[in-house]
């Protein structure tokens, strides 16, 4: 099966300093549909500046993003935000919500700026579906000062799902969380891979990464399969 993201040879040097610095070091990564995947290191390994590649923020300097087989390393800023929209979700630590909109507010904002203005029957039809999908559509007219911190986390993840991604790409989402919260977060996280969606979670969390069908392990911009991990687990191959 032709694998939906190949990374190979990604190479990231950061400039505009003394020494140019090389953040990701000869990166080889390939990402199929419905897997999940930890990427886990110490701090300043490279991880989120990995995210930020995959998700089209950044480019790489060498080596080739190959997407659905479109090679993609070389993108215009417009056709990678499109992209970005049409195929990627994101989950950050922070959530990002908007405090005076409810919980739906909050989602249907996604729709809003990523496919213009669907009938309104429909987007909420879809806002409910991706509020149920992370559990808590019952939270639909709640303002986000009025929940937990792992409601409002899984508001976000709702946010991320609503226009159908095929990758969600979650940077430390349980970092503000504490375990059995960020153990639920996890678990709603988990279950968009068995639609299809792949995920890519970088955590410091071990018992997280652990749960994902794969952990990847990056040092000093260098990205390698930790051996050992439990395959199969919260993700299919
Ligand atoms: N825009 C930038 N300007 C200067 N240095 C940067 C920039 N972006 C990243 N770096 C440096 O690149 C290295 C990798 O950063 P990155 O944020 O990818 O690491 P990380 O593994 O995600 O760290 P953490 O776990 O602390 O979030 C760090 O040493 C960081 O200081």
């Amino acid at each position: 099966m032709t694998a939906l993201i190949q990374l190979s040879g990604i190479t990231k040097v950061l400039k505009g300093q003394q020494q140019p610095r090389t953040i990701l070091d000869g990166v080889n990564l390939d990402v199929h549909a419905g897997e999940s995947i930890a990427i886990v290191g110490r701090s300043g390994s490279g991880k989120s500046t990995l995210l930020s590649v995959l998700g089209l923020f950044d480019r790489p300097d060498h080596g080739s993003y190959t997407l659905s087989g479109d090679d993609i390393s070389r993108l215009p800023e417009r056709r990678a935000a499109k992209l970005r929209s049409s195929h990627f979700g994101f989950v950050f630590q922070r959530f990002f919500l908007l405090k005076h909109l409810t919980a739906a507010q909050n989602v249907a904002m996604a729709l809003v700026n990523g496919q213009g203005w669907l009938p309104r029957r429909q987007r909420r039809a879809k806002v409910m579906a991706a509020l149920d999908e992370v559990g808590i559509a019952h939270l639909a007219k709640n303002r986000p000062t009025r929940m937990s911190g792992g409601e409002q986390q899984r508001v976000a993840i709702a946010r991320a799902l609503v226009r159908q991604p095929r990758i969600l790409l979650a940077d430390e989402p349980t970092g503000a969380l504490d375990t059995e919260t960020g153990t639920l977060v996890i678990d709603a996280l988990s279950a968009v891979t068995d639609r299809g969606c792949a995920l890519i979670l970088v955590t410091h969390d071990r018992d997280h990464a652990a749960r994902m069908g794969r952990v990847m392990h990056l040092d000093a911009g260098v990205l390698t399969e930790q051996a050992g991990a439990p395959a199969g687990q919260g993700g299919r191959r």
